[in-house]
């Protein structure tokens, strides 16, 4: 399976934000994007997980199962938010993705409480999400991208707020899902730490 982009163009507003983005990832290959504040990384990756429309351009799955339209049906998105309701204990709001998100072809996710184990949280699952720290709800968030199996993910600066050890952490899970044949698009603005990716520099405004 290859993901495939081809001239890219997004737009927020009267502003077109980037243009002519192309790219080719294939199974165990990541891409990590990076630039300044405002430049578009965001709106790259929301049209990526078909978020936004692109105002031109393609983005697709060569080789992959034939039932699939759209990439972002085989894609885990994790944007600046964590996604969780601060009411629902982290049990509930895993279980809840856990269900709403199945597992792709190709891979099973792993119970609540080995995904809690994983990001170094086990044993709070019981607690409101809200009551967890900025960088635990971070965790819990990754959590996420291992309790239903999709073999693309596309994380928008995965590691803001965690502290040195969850880096660690994050970088083995990382490493763990490209050897595994998963693909990675990941936004951010400091090393994450999983050895060799491809790079996309975003730049600005283009208009
Ligand atoms: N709904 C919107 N309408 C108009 N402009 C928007 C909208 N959302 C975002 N923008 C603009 O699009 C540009 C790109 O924003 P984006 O969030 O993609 O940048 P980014 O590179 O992810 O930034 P950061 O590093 O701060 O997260 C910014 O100038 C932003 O103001």
């Amino acid at each position: 399976m290859r993901l495939l982009a081809e001239g890219l163009s997004a737009r927020r507003g009267e502003d077109l934000i980037f243009n002519d983005i192309s790219f080719a990832l294939g199974e165990g290959e990541a891409l990590v994007i990076t630039g300044p504040n405002g430049s578009g990384k965001s709106t790259l990756l929301r049209v990526l997980a078909g978020l936004l429309r692109a105002e031109s351009g393609t983005f697709r799955i060569e080789g992959g199962p034939a039932e699939f339209a759209h990439p972002h049906e085989l894609s885990h998105y994790l944007g600046h938010r964590n996604a969780m309701k601060r009411e629902l204990t982290v049990r509930e709001n895993l279980s809840f993705w856990q269900r709403f998100m199945g597992d792709s072809q190709g891979g099973s996710g792993v119970d609540i409480a080995a995904a809690a184990e994983a990001v170094g949280l086990a044993g709070i699952t019981h607690l409101p999400f809200g009551y967890l720290s900025a960088g635990q709800q971070r965790r819990m968030a990754m959590a996420k991208l291992l309790v239903a199996y999709r073999p693309i993910w596309l994380l928008d600066e995965p590691t803001a707020a965690l502290d040195a050890g969850a880096d660690r952490l994050f970088a083995g899970l990382v490493k763990a899902h490209l050897e595994g044949g998963g693909i990675l698009i990941a936004a951010t603005h400091q090393p994450l730490g999983f050895g060799s990716a491809q790079s996309l520099q975003m730049k600005g405004f283009t208009h």
